[in-house]
């Protein structure tokens, strides 16, 4: 419908992975496309309200977690994670017109792209310096700039195909065959998306200071409930040295009583959580919930506190052994 379109930012410019990422959201071929220059580029594009979502990397299975992107959602106004993205990663060395590996002395693309090629690196090119870049694709194409300072760039495939005037001096150069990054969606907060039995939720949890333990009382919450984590990261919070929080994804939904009641746990032992939000796992892999935890176990067994509190505050508003025993 025209004008009803949604507005997505994501880590841009055109073939970068992120994109990639996005093009797998149903919607996201129709909506208006905005490619942003860095996470927070993207993020704040959904703060400010100029953008309906976001897609940023947030973990790839080679190089853990993207910094950038944990410490963006951890702080600031709050936002949601509404979906997660997988997307398999290949690399490619391309190269300005004329340049050939034995030629090639700086070498431009994402750190997280860097870190996965080392080996690559180290054996084809081992005396070529890393020139940082903004992301795999800005890297390649200022490859086509008059005023390039590198010779080289690392990037997806597709960038390679679409620009034949870079020539390809390397293909499937990462280290590890299987990489894969995941992505989120991100927007300002609303309705979650609905339960589905296969879902992640996604919290940062200040870590209380002073207190022995505390760690193990985080992880605590969730392992006496049967929750699952996924991913626990301790990231600085910038403040002062030895400041920290855990950004954690657990395996199940808030609306879940298991994961609710650890999430209320969560919030008596640090107040400061943030929750970040609760969305269906790219996999769709269905978590197994035992019956000890389930909703219906949590249900009786609140019901049966209910049953023994109704029976005590009778007792207690009269105060009379008659009435404790009626
Ligand atoms: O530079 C890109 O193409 C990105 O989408 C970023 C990013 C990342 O942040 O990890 C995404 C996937 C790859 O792991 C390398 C770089």
């Amino acid at each position: 419908m025209p004008g009803s379109s949604r507005t997505y930012a994501f880590l841009g410019p055109e073939g970068t992975f992120t994109e990639a990422a996005l093009l797998q959201v149903p919607d996201a071929l129709q909506a208006v496309r905005v490619p942003a220059s860095n996470v927070n580029a993207a993020l704040d594009r959904v703060r400010d309200g100029s953008a309906d979502a976001a897609m940023v990397p947030i973990e790839n299975s080679v190089e853990g977690g993207v910094t950038a992107t944990l410490d963006a959602i951890a702080s600031g106004e709050e936002l949601r994670i509404i979906r997660e993205v997988l997307v398999p990663i290949s690399f490619v060395l391309v190269a300005r017109p004329g340049i050939g590996l034995e030629e090639v002395r700086r070498v431009s693309t994402h750190g997280h792209a860097w870190a996965q090629c080392r080996l690559w690196v180290d054996k084809h090119i081992p005396e070529a310096e890393y020139v940082p870049g903004s992301s795999t694709a800005a890297a390649a194409l200022g490859l086509l700039e008059q005023d390039c300072t590198y010779d080289a760039a690392i990037c997806a495939p597709l960038v390679a195909r679409e620009h034949p005037e870079l020539s390809v001096l390397g293909e499937d150069i990462g280290d590890n065959p299987g990489a894969v990054t995941r992505f989120i969606l991100v927007s300002r907060p609303g309705a979650l998306p609905a339960r589905t039995g296969a879902d992640k939720t996604t919290v940062v949890v200040p870590l209380p200071e002073d207190r022995p333990g505390a760690l193990m009382e985080i992880l605590d919450q969730f392992a006496s409930r049967g929750v699952n984590l996924s991913r626990i990261e301790s990231r600085p919070t910038g403040q002062y040295l030895g400041h920290y929080f855990f950004s954690i994804d657990a395996d199940g939904h808030a609306g879940e009583a298991r994961v609710g009641d650890a999430l209320a746990g969560l919030h008596r032992i640090s107040p400061g959580t943030r929750f970040l939000g609760s969305y269906p796992r790219a996999d769709k892999q269905v978590t197994p919930v035992a019956a000890h935890t389930s909703d219906a176990a949590f249900s009786a067994a609140n019901t049966w506190v209910q049953s023994i509190l109704g029976a005590e505050s009778v007792a207690g508003e009269s105060g009379s052994e008659a009435s404790r025993t009626a």
